[in-house]
């Protein structure tokens, strides 16, 4: 069933159209990944997802309930997280303080007096750090863990909301290659136990082969493919795009059965 609907959306900075009749889906559970090179408009399209940014014009919708007009907060309250391409956590707070801020957060409850903070759900906060193994820094400052734990202490976070949709911003960006894979394993065990859908953006090829379900390609503002990773692979068209004509993705690190894919391949500039 289709949690996000993104339909037509169009968005222009000037005479620049950064976005351009761009129409997706996303399904509860699904890892979809927003891939394009420099300047194609992912980050535009991510920002009109995420409520930072408000199309010219176009639908968004959760569910069926449009989300225009609303702002970030509005959207985390509708079960809506992310995640961002540099972490966004709180340094001078312990690891499960962290969550707890969350958790108030998610809750609908008033972040001060910090004191309040600090017995609040703290058995659900221990759980969401098990979940993302962190459970044995939670004492830590939030500025000692090093930056593959940031991550997954951000995750953790996200997961506070209990989200229906989890959008990530370049998930492993500045990430060494082993931590990168080890994250999207983890984002994947947690979303597919909570039915949570994904998306993402993310310049790292092998990250988006391997983990993602389906991936979304752009080039100036535009859909020009959509598909499976092996498809998208495959396209020449993306290859263009990518490298200029004559060269190609090279193979994908796993097979194509790994994960569930979804939704047909097209090399239309449109979704279904
Ligand atoms: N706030 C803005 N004001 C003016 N132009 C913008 C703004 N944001 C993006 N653009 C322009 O819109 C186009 C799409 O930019 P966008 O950042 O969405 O691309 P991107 O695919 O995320 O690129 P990158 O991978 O380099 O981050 C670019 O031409 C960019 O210069």
């Amino acid at each position: 069933m289709t949690l996000l609907s993104v339909q037509h959306l169009h968005k222009a900075f000037g005479g620049n159209q950064a976005v351009n009749d761009v129409s997706f889906s996303l399904q509860a559970g699904e890892l979809l990944a927003l891939i394009g090179p420099n300047g194609a408009g992912k980050s535009t399209t991510f920002n009109l997802v995420n409520g930072q940014l408000a199309p010219d014009s176009g639908s968004i919708t959760l569910d069926g309930v449009s989300l225009l007009g609303r702002k970030p907060h509005d959207l985390w309250r509708m079960g809506v997280s992310r995640t961002f391409q540099i972490a966004q956590t709180f340094g001078s707070l312990t690891v499960i303080e962290n969550v707890q801020m969350a958790l108030l957060s998610s809750d609908g409850q008033s972040l001060s007096p910090w004191r309040r903070a600090a017995n609040y759900r703290r058995a659900d906060a221990l759980h969401l750090l098990e979940q993302v193994q962190l459970d044995t820094q939670a004492q830590r400052a939030g500025r000692a863990l090093a930056y593959g734990d940031v991550k997954r202490l951000e995750l953790a976070m996200a997961l506070a909301n209990e989200p229906r949709l989890l959008l990530m911003d370049e998930p492993t960006a500045g990430m060494a290659p082993d931590e990168r894979h080890a994250l999207m394993n983890l984002t994947r065990s947690l979303v597919t136990q909570r039915g949570v859908a994904v998306l993402f953006t993310e310049h790292s090829m092998d990250v988006v082969f391997e983990h993602a379900d389906r991936v979304l390609v752009m080039a100036r503002g535009a859909l020009i493919a959509q598909g499976t990773p092996a498809q998208v692979q495959a396209d020449p068209h993306v290859q263009t795009v990518y490298f200029g004509s004559g060269k190609t993705f090279g193979e994908p690190r796993v097979s194509q059965t790994s994960h569930a894919a979804s939704g047909p391949a097209s090399n239309t500039e449109s979704a279904p």
